[in-house]
């Protein structure tokens, strides 16, 4: 299975380190077209194998799978630019940007061609990411394959299309806004007299610890913090004092923000 990735960037880069480090594919089917060449020393760097060509289009004729990662605004022009090699009815058209539709994929490919909507987040590079997969035209068989990819990259879920604004509000967005916590929670406690590094390692790993105690006993976020929270002691105080400052209403209002339809 030919898969080529049109754009070396940020997702574009991370998906093909990903699948080439992990082995699910054969490092000579993918290949990466990076239009000025600029990422190929950081993916080389990653993979000798990865198989990288700079503003060479032939592969987009004969790959299985064609994941698009370049800006969203740039989808409906590499598309309609390179469209006479877009000719196999059964390329699968898998695109990552954040806010094509399906419906613009398939007014910019062919009415019945297999197009797939996908939303990751940057952990892919890690192979952590959550992602999302919308689909339209595709039998069971090509969502398959196209879950198997993401699948080596994290976590995978189909969802229906309505549902991909707030999802990557929640997810690829979200990552950021986990970041600005770590980071809000670091400088508190620098404020506070610990050294930058320690304080990391301090938020990083009770940010584990939460994460593995809900996976463990399914709980709400609540009942954990219930079983924190000593009457009269010193969490309520805290966390009512980020009450106060609107922290819940300062993420839903964020998240809400980067709900873009
Ligand atoms: N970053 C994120 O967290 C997420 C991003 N996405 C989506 O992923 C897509 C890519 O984003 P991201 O990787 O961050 O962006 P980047 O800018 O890092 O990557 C886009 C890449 O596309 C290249 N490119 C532009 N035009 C062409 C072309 N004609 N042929 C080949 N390559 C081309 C750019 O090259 P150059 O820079 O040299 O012009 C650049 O390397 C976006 O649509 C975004 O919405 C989705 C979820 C999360
Ligand atoms: O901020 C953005 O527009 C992109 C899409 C989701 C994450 N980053």
């Amino acid at each position: 299975m030919k898969i080529t990735i049109l754009g070396a960037g940020n997702m574009g880069g991370a998906i093909a380190c990903g699948l080439a480090v992990n082995g699910s594919a054969q490092p000579q089917d993918i290949t990466v077209i990076d239009h000025k060449g600029k990422n190929v020393p950081r993916l080389r760097e990653v993979s000798e194998d990865i198989n990288v060509v700079v503003a060479d289009y032939s592969s987009l004729s004969t790959a299985d799978i064609l994941i698009i990662a370049v800006k969203p605004w740039m989808v409906e022009e590499v598309l309609k630019t390179h469209k006479a090699l877009l000719e196999n009815p059964k390329q699968l058209i898998v695109s990552v940007a954040a806010v094509v539709t399906l419906a613009q994929l398939q007014e910019w490919t062919s009415p019945h061609q297999p197009v797939f909507r996908v939303v990751p987040n940057t952990a892919i590079a890690v192979r952590q990411s959550m992602t999302y997969i919308a689909s339209q035209n595709a039998d069971k068989e090509q969502r398959e394959q196209v879950f198997r990819i993401f699948s080596q990259l994290g976590k995978v879920e189909f969802v229906e299309e309505k549902l991909i604004p707030a999802i990557t509000s929640l997810t690829s967005c979200g990552i950021a806004f986990a970041f600005r916590y770590i980071r809000a929670a670091m400088e508190g406690g620098i404020e506070m007299g610990v050294y930058p590094d320690q304080a990391k390692d301090a938020v990083l790993q009770t940010l584990r610890g939460a994460i593995d105690l809900l996976e463990a006993n399914g709980n709400h976020p609540e009942a954990e913090i219930d079983k924190v929270t000593t009457a009269g002691g010193i969490t309520i105080k805290g966390l009512n004092e980020m009450e106060h400052a609107g922290f819940t209403s300062a993420v839903i209002k964020g998240l809400k923000a980067s709900n873009i339809k």
